[in-house]
């Protein structure tokens, strides 16, 4: 093949074929070129000698990760390998995805959008479209290379993990989310787009800081806000069609519940800290049934915060109690509690409550604290998310313990430093008893000659699975269904040596396998209920779902 040369620009840059395509990361080997490639591309010279598999590049990469001191010097190498080679990135996120997950996002996803302005690497990782654009996003979705877009994450910043208002900054987490999509479900990277939708921030440093990347105004809210968020959903459902999956990720409680209502009835789309986180805290407590004996019918929850998490996971469990035992959904909520900030949510609060906790005011004397709830209630489950670190502490993990053999102690706030207790402290405190989940990961903690694991109990055993379901099958909607669904069965994929350690979610190194039967199980209801669009349904659907999931090879 002869080399190609672009015309020379005004720089007096004449980029060859070889050139450009080392500089593409979505075809750059590097020293992973045959000696047939670089004669047919015109890559002699432009790399040195060597060659090198994919598999010795990943085995290097990891080398000069784990040389890398800080946490963030990390998510930094890592982000730029994807600026360079994508392949590569993919593979290693992929091969290593343990190692490797906890630098592309929770905790230093958290870090990384905090610092997110200075970090800021001159390559377009997504889109940003601010209200300054607003009348122009159809036109503007146009500048992206890619035309073919079937999933996006995006947000608007305002609740980034448990770090509240971080702008534009928030980018960091749908290009997490994304990278997630691909190494753990197999989603092709190029059907991937994270988009932050900056509509100004409300954090005073940010407005404050010379450096700050986005707008400098306070949100925008209200009816503008909405046609805003509108504008870019149908621009995207103009562009790429009706079944393009939207996840909503890390929105504001006081908008996210409004827009999932409104939305998810009108086209293919999710609330990540609604939906996925429901499905997979579900999922854990369906899990620890085999080691509690006690069936999720049979559990008395208490939620230590009462947002969109809360409320997600507080509905979806009084949904799978309704479906196990027929009883009304109504009955069903009696059996889960809720503490927010002024308390327990009860009935005397009517007056007071936002709409998503209405339906758990129960009539039960009102209590200010967690401790004194837990002594009144007697839970036999302690769900937090509630962004307040250490707030499991010995006294209220020592009373759940004493009154139940197999305490359920989920700590899901992330990052790492909003976690509501660390799985050594629960061990700790309740003997080993307590069956233990975090949303950030945490290292086995061995206790009395006993090594636990404590399972991550994150959106991620999730939101991977139901983009590939979406993608494979064309999905047009997404359910309530769906995620519980996704619960049950990511539940049955956890194997007995995890349970023997009281871990009750997968290893990560089978994510990719558990992506697929989640993707599987919603691919089928899709088809049942008609809502999807790749038609005819295929005869075998797992072969199906199987040979769209991307695997990075040169
Ligand atoms: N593991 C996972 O997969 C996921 C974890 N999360 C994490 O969960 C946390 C919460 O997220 P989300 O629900 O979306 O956030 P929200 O802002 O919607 O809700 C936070 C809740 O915590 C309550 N809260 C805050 N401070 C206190 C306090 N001092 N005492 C009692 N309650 C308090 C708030 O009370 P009030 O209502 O009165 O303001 C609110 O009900 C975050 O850290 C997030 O990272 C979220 C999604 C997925
Ligand atoms: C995991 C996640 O989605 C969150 O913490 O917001
Ligand atoms: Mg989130």
């Amino acid at each position: 093949m002869p080399t190609e040369t672009c015309s020379t620009s005004s720089s007096g840059f004449s980029g060859s074929m070889g050139y450009t395509t080392m500089k593409t990361p979505s075809l750059n080997k590097g020293l992973g070129f045959t000696y047939s490639e670089r004669d047919a591309l015109g890559l002699r010279g432009l790399l040195p000698p060597a060659k090198l598999t994919l598999e010795d590049q990943v085995e290097l990469t990891m080398q000069e990760l784990r040389r890398k001191s800080s946490a963030l010097d990390k998510y930094v190498f890592l982000q730029s390998l994807q600026d360079v080679n994508s392949t590569l990135y993919y593979a290693v996120l992929s091969r290593h995805t343990y190692e490797c997950m906890p630098f592309v996002y929770t905790p230093v996803v958290g870090e990384a959008c905090q610092k997110f302005s200075q970090l800021y690497r001159h390559t377009p990782q997504g889109l940003y479209l601010s209200i300054d654009d607003r009348g122009k996003l159809r036109s503007i979705l146009d500048n992206w290379p890619v035309q073919d877009i079937r999933a996006i994450v995006f947000t608007d910043g305002e609740r980034i993990l448990g770090l509240g208002d971080q702008g534009i900054d928030g980018m960091g987490i749908p290009v997490g989310k994304l990278a997630l999509y691909t190494a753990c479900a197999g989603v092709h990277p190029s059907h991937c787009l994270p988009v932050a939708l900056d509509v100004g921030t409300n954090t005073q440093d940010k407005l404050d800081d010379p450096f700050y990347i986005g707008l400098k105004r306070r949100r925008l809210t209200g009816r503008e806000y909405d046609a805003f968020v509108a504008e870019f959903i149908e621009a995207a459902v103009d562009k790429y069609g009706k079944s393009v999956m939207l996840q909503f990720e890390d929105f504001g409680n006081s908008n996210a519940f409004r827009l999932l209502h409104h939305w998810q009835e009108k086209v293919c789309c999710f609330n990540d800290d609604i939906q996925g986180t429901a499905a997979v805290a579900l999922a854990g407590v369906l899990g620890s049934t085999a080691l509690t004996g006690t069936a999720v019918e049979d559990h008395r929850f208490l939620f230590f915060g009462a947002g969109e998490a809360g409320a997600g996971i507080a509905e979806l469990i009084a949904y799978a109690i309704h479906v196990e035992t027929g009883k009304p959904v109504e009955e069903c909520r009696k059996q889960v509690f809720m503490l927010d900030s002024k308390g327990l949510v009860c009935k005397s609060r009517l007056h007071e409550l936002q709409h998503h906790k209405i339906n758990f005011a129960h009539d039960t004397e009102h209590v200010a604290d967690l401790l004194s709830a837990v002594k009144t209630l007697k839970p036999t489950a302690l769900v937090g998310v509630s962004t307040l670190p250490k707030s499991f502490n010995q006294a209220v993990i020592e009373e759940m313990s004493a009154n139940n053999e197999r305490p359920i102690i989920f700590a899901l706030s992330n990052p790492t430093s909003k976690a509501e207790c660390t799985p050594e402290e629960a061990y700790r405190w309740s003997n080993g008893a307590a069956v233990f989940a975090s949303g950030s990961p945490f290292e086995p903690v061995t206790f009395n000659g006993k090594t636990y694991v404590p399972g991550q109990g994150n959106n991620a055993y999730i939101f991977p699975g139901v983009g590939l379901a979406a993608v494979a099958c064309g999905a047009t909607r997404i359910t309530d269904l769906d995620m519980y669904i996704a619960a049950k069965a990511l539940a049955e994929a956890v194997p007995k040596d995890r349970l023997d350690a009281s871990c009750v979610y997968p290893h990560l190194r089978d994510i990719r396998d558990v992506s697929l039967k989640v993707a599987v199980a919603i691919a089928a209801n899709k088809y049942a209920t008609g809502q999807a669009s790749v038609l005819p349904k295929p005869v075998d659907l797992e072969a199906h779902i199987r040979s769209v999931m991307y695997e990075p090879s040169y």
